[in-house]
């Protein structure tokens, strides 16, 4: 389904231009890490690439058909959205949606909830479990359903360093399996561990982008650098 190409695509709510225009093309493989300052834009960069933000103008086109593109992808949000049911209810759902026969879905969900650490929690309400289990159990319903694509939004924001660390092992092992990630961040060190590439946010713009060999050691723009070394940009 990829490429994924953005022409001058523009968001403005309330006539004000909060994304855009971005001409972007989103590549076969990778792991693309997009950072930036607070209401740079990055939220509604993500939501435009998985078309669920209404452009104002441009166009932000997949090689497949709109639909077809919709099944074969996922996003998973920064406070994470989990029924109001047990474990393996959770990661069963997706199954189920997807027509999965009963007996397959159990075998497949309980296998990832041993993947998340979750294996002896099945019948533990999903909103019971700790904000790090709740955002791995989010990830690998996301994850179960095998997705092309995965957009994730800040998954690892309020986590502590193992939940972060089981979290990027999943990211890494569905990369290695063949997903193509996009991921929003605030955490530089997860930036560098993770990102293939790289998309610099500033002012709903893309400021700079680049390949992370190069963007982390030469960046090519001050606002960058700054954003490197922790100062403030605006
Ligand atoms: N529903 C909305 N109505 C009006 N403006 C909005 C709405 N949602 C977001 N914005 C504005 O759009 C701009 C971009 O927001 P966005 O959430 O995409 O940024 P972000 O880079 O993800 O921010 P953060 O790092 O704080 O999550 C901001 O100026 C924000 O105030």
């Amino acid at each position: 389904m990829l490429p994924l190409e953005l022409s001058g695509a523009t968001v403005r709510r309330k006539g004000k231009t909060v994304l855009g225009p971005v001409d972007l093309t989103l590549a076969q493989q990778g792991l693309t890490i997009v950072i930036g300052p607070n209401g740079s834009g990055k939220t509604t960069l993500l939501r435009v690439m998985h078309g669920v933000e209404r452009l104002s103008a441009g166009s932000a086109e997949w090689s497949v058909p709109h639909s077809e593109a919709r099944r074969r992808q996922s996003y998973v949000f920064q406070s994470p959205i989990v029924l109001r049911r047990s474990v393996l209810d959770n990661l069963c759902y997706p199954l189920k949606l997807m027509k999965v026969a009963r007996r397959d879905r159990v075998a497949t969900a309980r296998d990832w909830a041993a993947r998340i650490g979750l294996g002896d929690a099945l019948a533990t309400p999903a909103t019971r479990l700790s904000g790090g289990e709740r955002q791995k159990l989010a990830l690998a319903r996301a994850l179960i359903r095998k997705p092309d694509v995965l957009f994730l939004d800040e998954p690892c924001a309020n986590l502590d360093g193992r939940a972060t660390r089981d979290i990027e092992a999943l990211l890494l092992g569905a990369r290695a399996a063949g997903t193509r990630i996009v991921m929003a961040t605030h955490d530089m060190g997860q930036a560098r561990r993770l990102a293939t590439d790289l998309i610099f946010m500033v002012s709903g713009r893309v400021h700079e982008t680049g390949h992370a060999g190069h963007i982390f050691t030469h960046p090519e723009t001050p606002e960058l650098t700054a954003f490197y070394n922790g100062d403030i940009v605006e």
